[in-house]
């Protein structure tokens, strides 16, 4: 469903420009489950937004579900981005003045689905991620396990194919992050693409495909 070949990026740094990604080739499967280590300022957030349509490609091809996302307009690679991808990160990215329910229900305002539809999609996947009881608090009043719970949740509304997850236990005590380990782990059970930038050597070790990165080269063990 993925397709890398011979990805760069450089960034604008000084008199000479950064080189980030350095020939990245990668094909990732629908169902995977991918995580991409290696040392700080080595790519692998650059990388990370590379496959989230975040940011814009300077040499080489991505392919998303056969589409060549490389020679797309801003505004079509949004509506890919929207169709296909959700994203994880490690501060969570909630709006505090939003229940978990109201966070969880965005992508579907920003997507126009009517609300009582809405309703019963946020009810869906709030008790997926075992967090209906607390669908009217807002962030303040929740746990950091609670909050990345509420964060996936959000992620996972759209029904995207593919998850991005950038430290997705990066802010979490051991135990917190172990379960949400096991929630990303048991949504990748169910089909969910997952790809996920972490230092955590356990989801490092327990992801079935790695990959490293170092000095913006690409590796697979
Ligand atoms: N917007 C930007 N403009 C210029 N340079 C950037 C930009 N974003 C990242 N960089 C540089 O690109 C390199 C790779 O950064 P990146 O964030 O991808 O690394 P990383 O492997 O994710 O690091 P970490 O583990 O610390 O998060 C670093 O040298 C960084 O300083």
């Amino acid at each position: 469903m993925i397709t890398l070949k011979q990805l760069n990026k450089w960034y604008p740094s000084g008199e000479e420009p950064l080189h980030v990604l350095k020939d990245i080739n990668l094909t990732i499967a629908q169902g995977d489950y991918l995580s991409i280590m290696g040392p700080s300022g080595s790519g692998k957030s650059t990388l990370l937004n590379m496959l989230g349509l975040l940011d814009v490609i300077d040499e080489g091809e991505y392919w998303l579900e056969d589409q060549p996302t490389h020679q797309m307009t801003e505004e079509q690679r949004a509506r890919l981005r929207s169709q296909h991808l959700g994203f994880i990160f490690q501060n969570f990215q909630l709006i505090n003045r939003l229940s978990a329910a109201e966070n969880v229900a965005l992508p579907l305002v920003l997507a126009e689905v009517p609300k009582d539809q809405r309703d019963a999609m946020v009810k869906d996947v709030l008790s997926k991620v075992g967090l209906l009881e607390r669908a009217h608090h807002r962030p303040g009043q929740l746990s950091g396990g609670q909050l990345q719970r509420v964060a996936i949740a959000r992620a996972i509304v759209t029904q995207p194919k593919v998850i991005l997850a950038d430290e997705p236990t990066g802010n979490l005590d051991q135990t917190s992050g172990h379960d949400i380990i096991h929630l990303l782990e048991s949504l990748n059970q169910q089909g969910l693409t997952l790809l996920v930038v972490t230092h955590d050597m356990e989801m490092g070790k327990r992801a079935l495909r790695k990959v490293r990165m170092v000095d913006g080269v690409l590796s697979e063990q």
